[in-house]
């Protein structure tokens, strides 16, 4: 166990937390119909794979005519139309040589054929067709072979692999109606302060709108969570701990802000230090500096500073973790982009900035801090427009517009 006083790397505080945890939530099978709303931004626990090829049989990409390539040596070609398939149809009729069939657009391709003409190079004739001229792509042509985009068995959504829209079309098509998604950790969040006002209210003197829960529990549920939200727990030993105790009961991890700084008040640093065995640390990072973790009664506590742009980039790089580890989630490979503008960082300390992600005209990503004060921890709103926190290493003090900047996107 490190010293407490120890300034630890982002990355070793992370994993610090990360093994609180016992492992992923168990695998539960869930339908596409009639749960679909409550698949979004779920995690897979399972490979999904094709359960047999896709597209399933070799079928047509155009409205037109099934040939025999070998019909078309010479142009135009008059052939005989023999048959008809349209989509759905199981039909697969015979073509002889100077015959043909009508075909459409995903109907099966007749055995005896070999190419499609699409119905522009044709006159389209019904028991004779004449064909002006063949497809550009020769033999083949216009004909969607089976298996051409998975084979059966094929992988077509990893484990770890959070359900998108675009996802769950491919799990469709890949012939499922359920799948195997981990369980939505519950995340219970709450809030210190006596300063804390609910929104709506009215502030009186040193008082401020509670936000941080607000924030928090949507972003929890963003990242596939089931966020229950304790009222606001005053700066009081014994209601600190009754919150505790009803935050705990039932939860994958509990998630509380303010009151882990030096200050007089300051109760989830004195109550989670003396009556959890918490452990209270400095990270070399700006925001973010002091933060906290115990367990109370088992559950996993992460206690992140009260400063509102603080607390959620800490939730982003330590809470996401801790829930990414829970999902069994791959996790998201950072973004590279140059900085848009030129500002100063805290030597020693990694620094991670609210940025707004734009192009520029050479097609390269540009990250602009959201706030011209960079990432001063009270500047609540500056979060609204950020797609990502832009990281500044621990060894530089300034950053130069064009410096090549690492990207956690937010979105
Ligand atoms: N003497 C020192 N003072 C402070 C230090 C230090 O090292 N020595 N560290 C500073 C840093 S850095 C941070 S970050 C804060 C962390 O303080 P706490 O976690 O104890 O947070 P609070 O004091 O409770 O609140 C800080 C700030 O944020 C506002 N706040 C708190 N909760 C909410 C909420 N739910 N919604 C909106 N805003 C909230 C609160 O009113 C304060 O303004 O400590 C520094 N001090
Ligand atoms: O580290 Mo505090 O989190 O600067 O604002």
């Amino acid at each position: 166990m490190p010293d407490p006083r120890e300034l630890l790397t982002l990355e070793q505080y992370r994993d610090e937390v990360r093994s609180l945890l016992p492992g992923p939530t168990a695998g539960e099978t869930v339908p596409l119909e009639p749960d679909l709303p409550a698949l979004l931004g779920r995690v897979l626990a399972e490979d999904v794979r094709a359960r047999g090829p896709v597209p399933a049989f070799a079928n047509s990409a155009m409205d037109g005519y099934a040939v025999r390539w070998a019909d078309l040596a010479g142009l135009p070609a008059r052939l005989r139309v023999v048959g008809e398939v349209p989509a759905g149809s199981p039909a697969d009729p015979a073509i002889g040589p100077g015959e043909c069939v009508r075909i459409m657009t995903g109907a099966p391709v007749p055995t005896a054929a070999d190419t499609v003409v699409p119905v522009e190079l044709t006159d389209e004739g019904v028991d004779v067709v004449t064909i002006g001229s063949a497809p550009d792509r020769g033999t083949g042509a216009h004909v969607r072979a089976a298996g051409e985009d998975v084979a059966a068995g094929d992988v077509v959504a990893p484990a770890g692999t959070t359900l998108t829209a675009a996802v769950l079309g491919a799990v469709a098509a890949a012939g499922h109606a359920e799948v195997v998604v981990r369980a939505r950790p519950v995340v219970a969040i709450a809030s210190t302060g006596d300063e804390l006002v609910a929104p709506g209210g009215d502030l009186g003197r040193g008082q401020i709108f509670e936000s941080n829960g607000t924030q928090l529990a949507a972003r929890a549920m963003q990242l596939g969570c089931v966020a229950r939200r304790g009222p606001v727990v005053r700066d009081d030993g014994e209601a600190f701990v009754t919150a505790l105790d009803a935050l705990a009961d039932g939860s994958d991890l509990v998630v509380l802000t303010g009151g882990v700084s030096v200050g007089a008040y300051d109760i989830a640093r004195e109550v989670l230090s003396e009556r959890a065995g918490g452990t209270f640390r400095h990270v070399r990072m700006q925001p973010g500096k002091p933060q906290g973790w115990a367990r109370w009664r088992g559950t996993p506590v992460l206690a992140l500073p009260g400063n509102p742009v603080s607390a959620a980039i800490s939730f982003e790089v330590f809470g996401r973790a801790m829930i990414d580890a829970l999902l069994a989630r791959s996790p998201e490979r950072p973004w590279r982009a140059v900085a848009g503008t030129s500002w100063r960082s805290p030597g020693g300390r990694r620094q991670l900035v609210p940025v707004a992600l734009d192009t520029d005209d050479q097609g390269r990503l540009v990250a602009t801090p959201t706030h011209r004060r960079g990432s001063a921890s009270h500047m609540v709103t500056s979060l609204a427009g950020a797609d990502g926190l832009a990281e500044v290493p621990e060894d530089a003090t300034e950053v130069s517009a064009g410096d090549l900047l690492t990207i956690r996107r937010v979105r």
